[in-house]
């Protein structure tokens, strides 16, 4: 399975009749299974917007993004809904991602049902257990029935990722899953997040401004400015030897990570 961006470009309507705003130009990137790729960039960007295409939440304006060779824009039915089970995204829960008055087991479960990964009250069960334990959220069933206020900000986004990963997805993209938390619980999401690259062999993009983050768990990154892709590369060569110099003044400006707990 092989997830592309090929030359996508996404401008937006100026407002009230100014110029249009390209957020993302020309921007090109793969993302596979089992493989940990990034993107960074400073906010504004445009690795939002690129996301958001890459989800099928907005259209492109310019290019294609193709899964195994076909352009998602011409998906219909079934395969669209099979395009939004194999690609999942996990946004930072500040967000909103999860609703304030479902159980950790209806919010999991719902989806579950909704893709019809399972059915019936046990098996859909058993199955948003599965996904808890991947996560480390263990005893499961200590879980089931809390409200996302009753979990930490570590744990809520354990859950969105527990949400994610219950459908098989190939592919999550993530948009800032973990810049909200603090920095040892950070540490211990992004773990949990870059081993199921290797248990369940699920492939990431993983967007950030924060470097730390990529150096520690990426295996591929994409730098971004203004809407454009400046570098890419493997992470060890690019923390080694960063070419464009906006990737140089990113790497001077980023802080250590803390150590994982
Ligand atoms: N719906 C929209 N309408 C108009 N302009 C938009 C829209 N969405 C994004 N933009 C603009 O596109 C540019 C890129 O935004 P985007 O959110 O993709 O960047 P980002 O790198 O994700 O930033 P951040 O980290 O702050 O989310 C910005 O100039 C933004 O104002």
């Amino acid at each position: 399975m092989l997830l592309e961006a090929l030359s996508v470009t996404k401008s937006f309507r100026g407002r009230r009749g100014g110029a249009p705003v390209v957020a993302v130009s020309n921007a090109s990137l793969r993302a596979e299974p089992g493989r940990f790729v990034a993107i960074v960039g400073e906010s504004g960007s445009g690795k939002s917007t690129l996301a958001r295409m890459l989800l099928d939440l907005i259209p492109v304006t310019d290019g294609t993004v193709e899964l195994d060779g076909h352009d998602i824009a011409q998906l219909r039915g079934g395969e669209r809904r099979a395009y939004r089970r194999r690609v999942q995204a996990v946004l930072q829960d500040p967000a909103g991602s999860l609703n304030p008055r479902k159980r950790v087991e209806q919010a999991i479960g719902e989806v579950v049902r909704l893709h019809r990964i399972a059915s019936g009250r046990s098996a859909v069960r058993a199955k948003v257990i599965e996904a808890l334990e991947l996560v480390g959220m263990e005893p499961a069933g200590r879980f089931l029935d809390r409200f996302p206020h009753e979990l930490s900000g570590g744990q809520r986004q354990r859950v969105l990722i527990a949400r994610a990963i219950a459908l098989g997805p190939d592919i999550i993209v993530a948009d800032e899953a973990v810049s909200a938390l603090d920095a040892s619980v950070k540490a211990g999401v992004l773990k949990v997040m870059a081993d199921l690259t290797e248990t369940i062999g699920v492939g990431y993009v993983f967007i950030t401004h924060d470097l730390p983050v990529v150096r520690k768990v990426a295996d591929y990154v994409y730098v971004m400015k203004s809407g454009e892709i400046v570098e890419e590369g493997p992470k060890d060569r690019l923390f080694a030897d960063p070419q464009h110099p906006y990737t140089r003044t990113l790497l001077a400006a980023a802080p250590e990570l803390a150590p994982a707990d």
